[in-house]
């Protein structure tokens, strides 16, 4: 049986409708992929309180929560995720990368260009499609 761990993942909204994405390190298992910025749900916490301690961690700053979008199951060679994203804001602080090589800001139609973590590609689309239906 396919055990799927839940991870968290952030689309921070910033200025001029651009969304923060960050690029794993070369120590990082899928190393220098892009993915948003999240990791693993403790058994202790909801997935939102997971996410805001992961950002707070990898980012350095705060961040509020604006909405969710559909979970994304992924099994990758060596294991499987259930990748679940949120809409974020930063409410505080400046980013200071912990863990990650790089973030950039990034237009939303630049998005699917980028090398993705496989499991991010049908979330960045879903994601897309929820901002042209709301425009
Ligand atoms: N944070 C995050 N992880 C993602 C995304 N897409 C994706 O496939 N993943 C994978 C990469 C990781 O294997 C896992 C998240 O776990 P993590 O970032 O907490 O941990 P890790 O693998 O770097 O560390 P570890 O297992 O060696 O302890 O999910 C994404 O958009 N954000």
């Amino acid at each position: 049986m396919t055990v799927f761990i839940d991870v968290t993942c952030a689309i921070i909204e910033g200025e001029l409708g651009k969304v923060l994405v960050a690029q794993r390190s070369a120590e990082m298992k899928l190393p220098l992929k892009m993915e948003f910025p999240g990791g693993k749900v403790e058994p202790d916490e909801s997935p939102e309180e997971s996410l805001i301690r992961e950002i707070k961690e990898e980012l350095d700053v705060d961040i509020e929560i604006v909405s969710g979008i559909p979970a994304n199951q992924h099994s990758y060679p060596d294991f499987s995720i259930n990748l679940i994203p949120f809409v974020c804001r930063i409410t505080d602080g400046e980013i200071i990368l912990r863990e990650h090589a790089m973030y950039h800001w990034v237009a939303i139609d630049e998005l699917l260009s980028l090398d993705w973590a496989e499991a991010d590609i049908p979330i960045v689309s879903d994601y897309i499609r929820s901002k042209k239906i709301r425009k």
